[in-house]
């Protein structure tokens, strides 16, 4: 559905992206992951045609994104970064100009959303807080129904409740064959929709990774508190990779192999034992740390 290929831009300043590829499938949630600066906005601006790249090309739906901007458009759904808004408008007036630009009948399906999000659609836009601001933003890339959804942070602003309630929109369109490019800062929001997710870094792409298997690579973290911190000692040096010793506090991180803790810890007396999964934030950290990048 979207194709991106060796896209590459550079501002005067140096900045910019470098070879960016990447292909989300229809019906795909492809997420966009990278610190501050990274490159994720612009290559998304270069994705909806508001840049000439310096080289690579963009396909839609089969169609050169560049040559045919226009025809493009109407099956693309953006929320950008930063919404500028008529702010003479009220949010639904503004939904209304939208509409018609689309040339898609999207009354009742804007109506179905703006209950969703649980907005006064009729506020002045200049009145919005920045929370309301990003609902319209939502409503207004969504309502047409398009086949790509391009949504650049689109949680900014949400409260926790309406950031679900976001999440749950995306798996339902998901379900409909909507395919989306979502750029995020927020780990779970990526982990709950994204079928696979790219990072970016220093304006080049680090890795794309398919989020089941990245999954499948969390371990789970054990915190074993022994008796005495003799048998924690004993417990850390029988063979069994720790974490960190704490006193009688030990914390034992595994992937797949738990028979192999439990035989060692039925060794001991045990006070208590927790576990927890390591998150997908621990996963990419590493992507978003390293100095250098491998191809
Ligand atoms: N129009 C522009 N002119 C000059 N430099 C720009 C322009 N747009 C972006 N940049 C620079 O390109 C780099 C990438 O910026 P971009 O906005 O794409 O990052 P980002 O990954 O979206 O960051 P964030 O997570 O902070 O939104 C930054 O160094 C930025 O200053």
């Amino acid at each position: 559905m979207l194709i991106v290929e060796g896209l590459t831009k550079r501002f005067p300043s140096g900045r910019g992206i470098a070879d960016i590829s990447f292909e989300a499938k229809q019906g795909e949630v492809f997420g966009f992951l990278g610190p501050n600066g990274a490159g994720k906005s612009t290559t998304i601006r270069l994705i909806m045609g508001f840049m000439n790249p310096d080289r690579g090309r963009v396909t839609i739906d089969g169609r050169d994104a560049g040559r045919r901007a226009g025809d493009v458009r109407s099956k693309v759904g953006y929320l950008p970064g930063e919404i500028s808004f008529l702010d003479g408008m009220s949010g639904r007036g503004f939904l209304d100009f939208l509409g018609a630009m689309q040339r898609v009948d999207s009354k009742a399906k804007r109506e179905r959303l703006i209950e969703r999000l649980q907005f006064d659609a009729d506020t002045p836009i200049r009145k919005m807080s920045k929370g309301m601001k990003q609902k319209v933003g939502i409503v207004a890339a969504l309502m047409h129904d398009p086949a790509l959804v391009i949504l650049d942070e689109p949680t900014t602003g949400l409260d926790p409740l309406m950031q679900k309630t976001f999440v749950e929109l995306i798996l339902e369109e998901k379900r409909r064959g909507t395919t989306f490019l979502l750029s995020s800062h927020s780990f779970p929001e990526i982990e709950r929709t994204c079928d696979r997710a790219a990072i970016i870094k220093d304006g080049r792409l680090a890795a794309v990774k398919d989020i089941r298997e990245l999954r499948s690579l969390q371990r789970k973290l054990f915190e074993l508190v022994f008796d005495n911190a003799e048998d924690a000692l004993a417990f850390s040096c029988s063979g069994i990779e720790t974490a960190s010793v704490d006193g009688s506090r030990v914390v034992v991180a595994v992937q797949g192999d738990y028979d192999a803790l439990v035989r060692a810890a039925a060794r001991y007396p045990l006070r208590s034992i927790d576990a927890a999964a390591q998150n997908l934030e621990d996963v990419f950290m590493h992507y978003y740390d390293r100095k250098e990048i491998a191809p």
